[in-house]
């Protein structure tokens, strides 16, 4: 049975560069990894969906933070069964994104703590209601906010890539930043472990930690 791993972090924390050099990384020491990432914008209708809010073109449904999250948690719905499948098939299966994203987005914009109603709620929806599979280890790349932003601004001209609602509101990155903080420092769900996203990251250590041979 291979292990589940999730990226976790702000937008621009730096993830997605994290989730190629591990799966680099652990392909060097011959395990098999599975890789993907949320919202899969264009493999799943709830999140299209989710991406047409984020660029406001789904009217006043953007305000509502549950109803968000209920799309970005289907779109993980419909990869559920896939995920289990590829647990059996890999060592590793690394998700750039996951439930804890949820969370952490949405206790922000509603001004909760991690220990607030809202991550409540949305662990009964998405592991005891949709029974999504829990994670073996959550990483959060932790930068502060600002480094953050400034990395999405940068990406932002470099790869034409243009900021959402949520990437451009600089307060709900900071306030997401500290939830982030608290579910690690919880272990919600499931083992966290904090990696300083400023400095290079090593990941001989990281593997030596949970993927030891
Ligand atoms: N350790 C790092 N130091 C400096 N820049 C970085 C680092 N990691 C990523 N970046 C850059 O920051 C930007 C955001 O990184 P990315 O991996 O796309 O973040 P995320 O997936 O968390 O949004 C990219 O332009 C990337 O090249
Ligand atoms: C996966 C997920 C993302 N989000 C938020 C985090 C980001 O601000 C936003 C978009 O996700 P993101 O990973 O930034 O996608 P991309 O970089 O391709 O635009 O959605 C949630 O609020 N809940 C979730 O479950």
């Amino acid at each position: 049975m291979g292990k589940l791993v999730v990226i976790e972090g702000l937008d621009g924390a730096g993830k997605r560069t994290l989730a190629k050099a591990l799966t680099d990384a652990l392909a060097v020491q011959g395990r098999k990894v599975a890789t993907g990432a949320f919202p899969r914008y264009d493999d799943d209708i709830h999140a299209e969906l989710v991406r047409d809010a984020l660029h406001g073109r789904l009217g006043d449904l953007t305000d509502s933070v549950h109803g968000m999250s209920v799309l970005y948690a289907l779109d993980r719905r419909g990869a559920a069964d896939r995920i289990r499948a590829d647990l059996l098939d890999y060592d590793v299966v690394l998700l750039d994104r996951y439930i804890a994203s949820n969370a952490a987005y949405g206790a922000a914009r509603l001004r909760q703590h991690a220990d607030g109603e809202f991550v409540d709620w949305l662990r009964a929806l998405e592991v005891d209601r949709f029974g999504l599979p829990i994670p073996d280890l959550q990483l959060l790349l932790r930068v502060p906010s600002a480094v953050a932003q400034s990395r999405a601004a940068h990406r932002e001209t470099s790869e034409q890539r243009e900021r959402d609602v949520y990437e451009s509101d600089d307060d709900l990155q900071s306030r997401c930043g500290a939830v982030y903080d608290e579910l690690a420092a919880a272990h919600w769900l499931s083992p966290w472990e904090v990696l300083d996203g400023t400095v290079d990251l090593r990941m001989d250590g990281l593997l030596d930690r949970y993927f030891t041979r």
